[in-house]
C-alpha cells in the first residue's frame, strides 16, 4: 500500500542524496557515515560528469541498497526507474524532463515515488498525478546540479503552504546546517542534501548538526 502523508513527512526530515562522483571517499563510507549521524531517507543519483553507468552503477546502487536496508534507511533512486524496478527500490524520484509522473506511477505501483516541481501548477500536476511528495529547489545557489535553475529561495513553499497544501515537501539545493531552520520555516518537512554531507570534513557531525536544526524549533 501507498506510503501516507504523516510516514512519509517523517521519511523526508534529513534525505541524503549522493552519487560517486559527489565524493572523494568511497561511497559507501559517506553513507554509513551519514546513516550513522541520523539520516532519515537516501537517493542514489549517478548523475552528470563523471557518473559511473551500466554494470558498475548497478553493482553499486545494489552495495549502497543492502547498506541502507540493514539500517532501516528506505532506498531511493532517481530517474532511473528501470533500475529501480531491477532492484525492488523502495521508490523513485524524477524532474519534469522525465517520464510523466502518472506513467511511473503506473510502473511502479505502491512504490514512493517523488517529483521535482518548481511552479505552483507543476507541483498541482505532480500530487494529481500521484507523487508522494514534491521536491521543491534549488532553495539556495548550488554547484552540484550542472543543469540547476536560478536559486528560488523558499517562495513557492510558502506559497503552496499558504494555498492550504499539505502535501509532503523537501527543500533541495544548498542546504546546510546553518539555513535549514528557513527552509523548515517556510513549510518544508524536511531538508535534502548532497555536499553539506558528501563534501563534509566529519559526514557524520554534518549530518548530526542537520537533524537537529531541522527538529529545532522555529526561530523567532
Ligand atoms: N534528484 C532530486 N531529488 C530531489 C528531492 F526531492 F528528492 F530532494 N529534488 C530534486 C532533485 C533533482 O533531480 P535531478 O534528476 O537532478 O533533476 P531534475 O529534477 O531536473 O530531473
Ligand atoms: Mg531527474
Amino acid at each position: 500500500m501507498r506510503v501516507t502523508a504523516a510516514r512519509m513527512r517523517e521519511l523526508l526530515k534529513v534525505y541524503f542524496i549522493l552519487g560517486s562522483n559527489n565524493c572523494r571517499k568511497n561511497p559507501l563510507e559517506v553513507i554509513a557515515e551519514a546513516i550513522e549521524g541520523g539520516i532519515t531517507l537516501f537517493q542514489y543519483r549517478e548523475k552528470g560528469s563523471g557518473a559511473l553507468v551500466g554494470e558498475e552503477k548497478v553493482k553499486l546502487a545494489r552495495a549502497i541498497q543492502e547498506l541502507c536496508q540493514q539500517h532501516r534507511i528506505p532506498f531511493i533512486v532517481n530517474d532511473d526507474i528501470e533500475l529501480a524496478l531491477a532492484l525492488n527500490a523502495d521508490g523513485v524520484h524524477i524532474g519534469q524532463e522525465d517520464a510523466p509522473a502518472a506513467v511511473v506511477r503506473e510502473k511502479i505501483g505502491d512504490k514512493i515515488l517523488g517529483v521535482s516541481v518548481h511552479t505552483r501548477e507543476q507541483a498541482y500536476e505532480a500530487i494529481r498525478q500521484g507523487a508522494d511528495y514534491l521536491g521543491i529547489g534549488p532553495i539556495f545557489a548550488t554547484t552540484t546540479k550542472e543543469d540547476a535553475k536560478e536559486a528560488a529561495g523558499t517562495t513557492l513553499i510558502k506559497a503552496l503552504r499558504e494555498d492550504g497544501l499539505t502535501v509532503p515537501i523537501v527543500g533541495i539545493g544548498g542546504i546546510t546546517p546553518d539555513n535549514a531552520r528557513v527552509v523548515m520555516a517556510a513549510g518544508a518537512d524536511g531538508v535534502s542534501v548532497i555536499t553539506a554531507i558528501s563534501l563534509a570534513d566529519s559526514p557524520v557531525q554534518s549530518t548530526r548538526k542537520l537533524y537537529q536544526a531541522v527538529h529545532s524549533q522555529p526561530e523567532g
